[in-house]
């Protein structure tokens, strides 16, 4: 496994994160919705950088298995009203975009003011969709990574840096 960002980068990552959505919003009052499960280490370090009033909801997707992209399935029970309300989607990485495209289009029927999204990570030339979120921390090159967050098969979340994974980590058959 090679280290793609540090845990100093990332810090400085989020922190722009922060800048870049605290003048966007400025003291209007946010709903922030983490689409579980990968965006649940960025989720904590960026909420806790906002400076407007916030709320913290959360709904869930699950595509992948192993590296690979299978079907989309969201499950938005668990999320906050968002009627009438500012509303920003955070994500861990934006890939082929199959998943905040469809997510997108599913929140904006609850009638949100406005609707945003913001990603830890974009995979350059990777997009299948038009949609792309409003902010992004990095560009990263097209390899499956690990770490703050994002996982293989249910593994590595907890790792405080990115990673990218290397051949001899790959599970046979995976
Ligand atoms: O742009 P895309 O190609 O749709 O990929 C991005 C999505 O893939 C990962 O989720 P995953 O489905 O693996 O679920 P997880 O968050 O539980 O890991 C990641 O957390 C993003 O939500
Ligand atoms: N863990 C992980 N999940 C993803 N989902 C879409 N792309 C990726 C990736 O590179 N790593």
């Amino acid at each position: 496994m090679k280290t793609l960002l540090d845990e100093n980068q990332l810090n400085d990552g989020v922190e722009k994160l922060a800048d870049a959505i605290n003048a966007h919003y400025g003291d209007k009052p946010l709903t922030i919705i983490c689409i579980l499960t990968g965006s649940i280490v960025l989720g904590a370090d960026l909420i806790r950088k906002l400076r407007m009033p916030t709320r913290v909801g959360v709904l869930q997707t699950s595509s992948y298995e192993g590296t690979e992209r299978g079907d989309l399935t969201i499950n938005a029970e668990m999320m906050l009203d968002i009627k009438d309300r500012e509303v920003l989607l955070i994500d861990d990485i934006f890939d082929t975009g199959h998943t905040l495209d469809k997510v997108t289009a599913l929140v904006a029927d609850y009638g949100p003011t406005s609707l945003q999204s913001a990603v830890l990570l974009c995979k350059t030339g990777r997009q299948e969709v038009e949609y792309r979120p409003e902010f992004i921390a990095f560009d990263i090159p097209d390899e499956f990574v690990v770490g703050y967050g994002l996982d293989y098969n249910d593994e590595y979340r907890n790792l405080p840096y990115l990673a990218c994974l290397e051949d001899s980590d790959l599970e046979p058959n995976a």
